[in-house]
């Protein structure tokens, strides 16, 4: 059935306009002002923003990790998303050493096909280059549409790649159209400080932070951008934390490297103290990289503002306070790192963002949707309100206000980081693919609903010299 989405005011990255929206077989069919209803569900929208779905370029749903499994899967977790405003997820594919790159890809398809609510790709982690792994990737590319690895420098024994490793993936993306990304820190100094701090009986929640210093966020980003430069290819790096990264990655551009940088919102609104909560509370608050001192925070919200970051991930790792985060009560070592956000993602971006003045409403669809979109070869069918694009649209009421909390989220995880932080502004309505999920703040879609997504290659929609501001 067709429907019509009647005078809301339709923002895209570059334009804020009075619109109504034709939606028909799953796609925008028409934009223009007193649209003809024509039998069509009229779904009223003034007063409220018409938003392209959000896209979160970073979760990780239902993963081992640390001894246990993010509590939060593709049901929980797409629900939690669906009501956030996010209508596609780019979830991590884990990998093995020594097994074959399509059984990950198999495990993750398994894991995702019959539960997600919402669009969905992955990303793959590369963990080690040889010969079985360069004769898989084309058709990782080509027949699976994974078209962007990621290479662990940290987690030294569990993820963590060697130079050679993050070196042959970025030669081998470039050859082959793949977006390189990083999880930038030094893992075999972070293994040294984190030994040296149990040793010294250091083992509460707060030494995470102490024992990953930024320098540590700041070498690594810097030798990944050097590694990226010499190999001629493209990076992008994941959850941007502190200045130290910041600076390295404006440098990388300055120079003309194809690099990008994602930060996330707990590193925008929370800060290192909230580690040293008591009652071992300060574990909910474990995340690598670890929140950082306060006035980092400045710095990221200024690299959004000008363009040096360009979009912003959840980094949806959940886990339980109760039976996951307690695993490292006696040693901080053990706490497992992440939480929930795939819910607030975009809601806090709006309301610390635009709200407060400091990004505008086009640079907030830019950076949680349409740039995401473009880097990760989803655009123009997603990313935008445009006639041939998917109808992923979220309508998205600015005055509603809302108060966070674990009793009212609907991920599955038993804690919120954010909870009791008043947001202005919530979706009312979200629809994939011209499908209500959530309608009048109710989910109404259904599990397996959500279609994997095939991406094309990187470079398809930003080509080199679009990297400045927010034209691309
Ligand atoms: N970030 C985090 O603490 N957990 C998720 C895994 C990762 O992205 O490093
Ligand atoms: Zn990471
Ligand atoms: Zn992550």
């Amino acid at each position: 059935m067709k429907k019509i989405i009647k005078s809301g005011t339709i923002v895209t990255a570059s334009d804020t306009y009075v619109a109504d929206i034709l939606i028909e077989n799953e796609k925008i069919t028409a934009i223009g002002s007193n649209l003809a209803s024509d039998g069509a569900e009229v779904i009223d929208a003034s007063g409220c923003f018409v938003l392209p779905g959000g896209i979160d370029p970073h979760t990780h749903l239902e993963m081992p990790f640390g001894g246990t499994v993010t509590k939060d899967d593709f049901e929980t977790g797409t629900i939690g998303a669906a009501f956030g405003g996010t209508t596609t997820v780019i979830d991590f594919c884990l990998t093995e050493k020594g097994k074959p790159l399509k059984t990950a890809i198999e495990t993750w398809h398994n894991k995702s096909r019959d539960k997600a609510v919402i669009d969905y790709g992955f990303h793959l982690m590369i963990s080690e280059i040889n010969e079985n792994v360069l004769q898989e990737i084309p058709s990782v590319i080509e027949k699976e549409g994974i078209t962007s690895f990621k290479v662990f420098m940290a987690y030294k024994n569990v993820f963590q790649a060697d130079d050679e490793t993050l070196f042959r993936t970025l030669v081998t993306a470039k050859e082959h159209g793949a977006l390189v990304m990083v999880h930038a820190e030094n893992g075999d100094v972070i293994d040294y400080l984190t030994k040296k701090a149990l040793e010294e009986g250091k083992t509460e929640p707060i030494y995470h932070a102490l024992t990953r210093p930024p320098e540590i966020e700041g070498e690594a980003t810097g030798r990944a951008a050097q590694l990226a430069g010499l190999a001629n290819s493209q990076l992008y790096v994941v959850h941007v934390s502190c200045e130290d990264a910041v600076e390295r990655i404006i440098e990388a551009r300055n120079k003309g490297f194809d690099i990008w940088g994602e930060t996330c919102p707990q590193y925008l609104v929370l800060d290192q103290s909230y580690l040293e909560k008591p009652n071992f509370e300060g574990a909910k608050y474990v995340w690598s990289p670890p929140l950082r001192e306060k006035r980092h925070q400045d710095v990221l919200w200024n690299a959004l503002k000008n363009g040096q970051l360009q979009t912003i991930g959840s980094d949806q790792c959940s886990f339980d306070f109760k039976g996951q985060k307690d695993l490292g009560k006696d040693d901080f070592t053990k706490i497992p790192n992440g939480g929930p956000i795939i819910e607030d993602r975009m809601s806090i971006l709006f309301s610390e963002g635009v709200t407060k003045g400091r990004i505008s409403l086009n640079q907030f669809v830019d950076i949680t949707s349409t740039r995401s979109a473009k880097l990760f070869g989803l655009y123009p069918q997603k990313g935008t309100i445009a006639v041939g694009a998917d109808a992923d649209i979220v309508i998205f009421d600015p005055a509603a206000e809302r108060t966070i909390s674990a009793s009212t989220h609907h991920m599955a995880v038993d804690y919120n980081a954010f909870e009791g932080m008043k947001v202005a502004g919530e979706p009312v309505s979200v629809l994939s693919r011209g499908q209500f999920v959530i309608k009048d703040k109710s989910f109404v879609g259904a599990p397996g609903k959500g279609q994997y997504l095939k991406r094309a290659k990187y470079g398809s929609f930003h080509p080199t010299g679009e990297k400045e501001g927010m034209s691309v």
